[in-house]
């Protein structure tokens, strides 16, 4: 199966669906996150499963863990391939969530999001965090495992350090993935898609490289023809 996960960030279920529908779902997945679920309700994930594609729901829950657990059973009775949380949520809210899955037999893929591939090390210090990155990601990710979760989301550029501590089996999804040639956008720590699988990434996350591509399947392909080659 690809790595690489479509990112259908758009306002309305009509141009989600009108961009799916140009994905071929043997090379990718696509995932929901907030402004199109927001939107549209759990409607999109039924169009999207009809149409064959494995959906990650990107909710980035974060709440009490009776509330959060309930939330990822909730997106998770619903069939989706993928489902996330904020690592930052702590221990307890992590373990609440997995052994929700777990006594409900739900196998739906739960990772935690470490730090956002926006934040740079001065975005941490105004929240308080006076360290790198790199050491945040690596003390939220060795919680997340011990949680029992099935990986995180990171930058690719952590991808080889968690690696190296955590396994590869552990799933890196990395976002802030930018073919040579494109723009960062709002992205901070950015890689090419070549240089992210070889650092260890198990999938890539990819917006607007892809869906704001004259031709969105033909990126894809692009994307997936480069990983082939290297
Ligand atoms: O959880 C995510 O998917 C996520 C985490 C993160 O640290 N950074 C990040 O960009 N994302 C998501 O990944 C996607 C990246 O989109 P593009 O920047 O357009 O490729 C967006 O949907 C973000 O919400």
């Amino acid at each position: 199966m690809s790595p690489v996960i479509v990112a259908l960030d758009f306002p309305s279920c009509s141009e989600a669906l009108a961009l799916a529908e140009q994905l071929d779902p043997t090379l990718c997945r696509v995932k929901v996150g907030k402004e199109l679920f927001t939107r549209s309700g759990p409607q999109i994930l039924k169009d999207l499963h009809r149409l064959g594609l494995d959906v990650f729901l990107d909710l980035k829950f974060h709440d009490i863990p009776n509330t959060c657990a309930q939330a990822v059973l909730a997106a998770a009775d619903q069939g989706v391939w993928m489902v996330n949380v904020h690592a930052s949520g702590g221990r307890r809210m992590m373990e609440a969530a997995r052994e929700r899955l777990q006594q409900h037999r739900l196998n739906t893929r739960l990772i935690a999001v470490t730090v956002l591939t926006s934040m740079e090390q001065a975005d941490l210090a105004e929240v308080g965090l006076d360290i790198p990155p790199q050491e945040q990601v690596k003390r939220l990710a060795m919680l997340t495992q011990e949680c029992g979760l099935d990986g995180v989301v990171c930058s690719a550029q952590e991808a080889s350090m968690l690696t190296d501590l955590l396994g590869a089996e552990f799933l890196k999804v990395t976002p802030g993935i930018r073919p040579a040639q494109s723009v960062a956008d709002d992205q901070r720590r950015v890689m090419t898609p070549t240089m992210a699988m070889t650092a260890g990434s198990t999938h890539l996350v990819m917006g607007r490289p892809i869906t704001r591509a004259d031709n969105p399947q033909q990126a894809l392909e692009q994307v997936i023809a480069e990983l082939q080659v290297a």
